[in-house]
């Protein structure tokens, strides 16, 4: 998979060259290229950004770098390789879930547009909705300064997925939110050693052996998770599916 992200603060992306993403990336799994889309200015001062035409608060970004950057990038690719996903992070955008993480994990080529100020001249996303695949996304109902940190989270959320990413031992299938039975309920609690910790000690059924027993201690526990911090989720469970699991344990 390559990752494109074009950026005014390409230090912040820094975390990609480290855990997770930054192994994946030194194993040839991930090609990740950060931009600064002041490369793309030509003007003295690589200005991004003006006032807002109607007025109002904040400045935007200017379209004619965002465009040059774009061009370029998206320009950038052999013929032949398939077009990428333009993933635009903004508070407006739909929810970022573990659904579309794993929809975008499948796609080869993703390009991120992470926006300062108030947002990126409308003009712009306009543009590449009559060239490319665009989505534009949310990862949670609060307002930050940026987009990066979106990036950041979008980008370990889908690359988890993508195959050899994760080794078998860390296998995402018992994730919160994974498809299946447990889609859409929240990870149970976790233990490890030593046995006894400053007098709390470790549930039975963990230490039993019996691994029916455990699958459904453990599926027990994400459903009391999720019915108390998450009963909206509990709505959306699939009976017939946590039945069959229950079989199945
Ligand atoms: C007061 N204004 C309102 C509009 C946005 C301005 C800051 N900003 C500029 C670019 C940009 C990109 C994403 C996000 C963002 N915030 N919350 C989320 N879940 C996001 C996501 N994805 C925020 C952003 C602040």
């Amino acid at each position: 998979m390559r990752i494109d992200v074009v950026t005014i603060f390409p230090e912040y992306l820094e975390p990609l060259n480290v855990s997770l993403v930054g192994k994946a990336r030194a194993r040839g799994l991930l090609d990740v290229r950060v931009h600064d889309l002041r490369c793309w200015t030509h003007d003295k001062h690589h200005t991004v950004d003006d006032t807002p035409y109607g007025g109002g608060p904040g400045m935007v970004m200017k379209p004619e770098p965002w465009g040059e950057a774009l061009d370029e990038v998206l320009g950038s690719a052999a013929a032949d390789a398939a077009p990428p996903v333009l993933i635009v992070p903004t508070p407006s955008g739909r929810p970022f879930d573990q659904e579309l993480a794993v929809e975008l994990s499948a796609r080869p080529w993703l390009v991120f547009t992470p926006a300062r100020y108030e947002g990126i001249d409308r003009r712009v996303i306009e543009e590449y909705y009559e060239h490319v695949d665009v989505r534009e996304v949310s990862v949670g109902d609060y307002v930050l300064a940026g987009g990066e940190a979106p990036v950041l989270v979008m980008v370990e959320a889908i690359a988890r997925l993508v195959p050899g990413v994760l080794g078998n031992a860390e296998s995402h299938r018992d994730d919160s939110f994974a498809a299946g039975a447990m889609a859409d309920l929240l990870e149970g609690p976790v233990y490890t050693k030593p046995p006894e910790w400053r007098g709390r000690g470790i549930p039975e059924v963990l230490l039993s052996g019996h691994h029916g027993r455990i699958a459904r201690w453990r599926r027990d526990q994400a459903l009391a998770r999720t019915s108390a911090n998450r009963p909206d989720l509990i709505a959306r469970c699939d009976p017939a599916a946590l039945d069959k699991h229950d079989r199945a344990t």
